[in-house]
């Protein structure tokens, strides 16, 4: 679980996280907001990318701050632009490379790629040029890569702002079928859709917390709303 404690953080005297409290255990948990509303801040925080300036964020009770290496082991992080996440040529080389120092031996190395590149369709482009990929076998393969450390909770940072609406749909039903709790940023409200809880961020608050239907909603009003 993860749990943030009067969390705050600004660039320079510019603050955009400002005092957040959370404790997030539901299985989906969506977050959104308008842009520089501070979501990414705040995700980056949950697997310490980003540590707060004031307050702590406690990955199943381990402080962000001491135990970075405990809390990457624990919460993946997919981002929108998987050309960032992607670091080894080849599809299979980019899978096998998060399996660096687990244990396994070189044929449960391979078994275990063998089995992720095949859950994220991608076992027909094992050897393929990671670079060469479409832009969502690119997204499947930036998750295959997390997904093959095993975390138990998966953070997502709009992972379908650069795809067509048949790649959103693909990533959104591989995610939906994760056993993982998946937190969700997004601009595509209808992937929130049977979420258990959506938070909606401004100006660096959580300003709604609830269902996905009353969240959008509020988020949609208060975008109306804006001059
Ligand atoms: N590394 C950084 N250095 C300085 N300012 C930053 C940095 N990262 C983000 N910011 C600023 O902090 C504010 C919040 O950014 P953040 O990316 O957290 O918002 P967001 O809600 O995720 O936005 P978006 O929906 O556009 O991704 C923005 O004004 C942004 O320009």
């Amino acid at each position: 679980m993860i749990r943030l404690e009067n969390v705050t953080h600004a660039y320079g005297d510019r603050v955009v996280v400002d005092d957040v409290s959370l404790e997030l255990s539901e299985h989906r948990i969506g977050l959104i907001g308008a842009n520089g509303s501070g979501k990414s801040t705040l995700a980056r925080m949950f697997n310490g990318l980003v540590v707060p300036d004031t307050g702590r964020v406690l990955v199943d009770g381990l402080d962000t701050r001491r135990h970075v290496r405990e809390v990457r082991r624990r919460v993946g992080f997919v981002f929108s632009d998987a050309d960032t996440q992607i670091i080894m040529p080849t599809v299979a080389e980019d899978v096998r490379i998060g399996l660096r120092g687990s244990g396994l031996d070189r044929a449960g190395i391979e078994e275990r790629v063998d089995a992720i590149l095949a859950r994220h369709g991608l076992a027909d482009h094992r050897d393929h040029p990671a670079h060469l990929l479409s832009g969502g076998q690119k997204q499947m393969l930036a998750l295959a890569s997390v997904m093959v450390t095993e975390p138990r909770i998966l953070v997502c940072d709009e992972p379908t702002t650069l795809l067509d609406l048949r790649n959103v749909r693909i990533i959104t039903e591989t995610l939906r079928a994760l056993p993982q709790q998946v937190i969700l940023l997004t601009h595509h409200l209808d992937t929130l859709t049977g979420f258990d809880r959506v938070l909606v961020m401004d100006a660096g608050r959580i300003v709604f917390d609830g269902g996905p239907e009353a969240a959008v909603e509020y988020y949609v009003d208060l975008m109306e709303r804006r001059p």
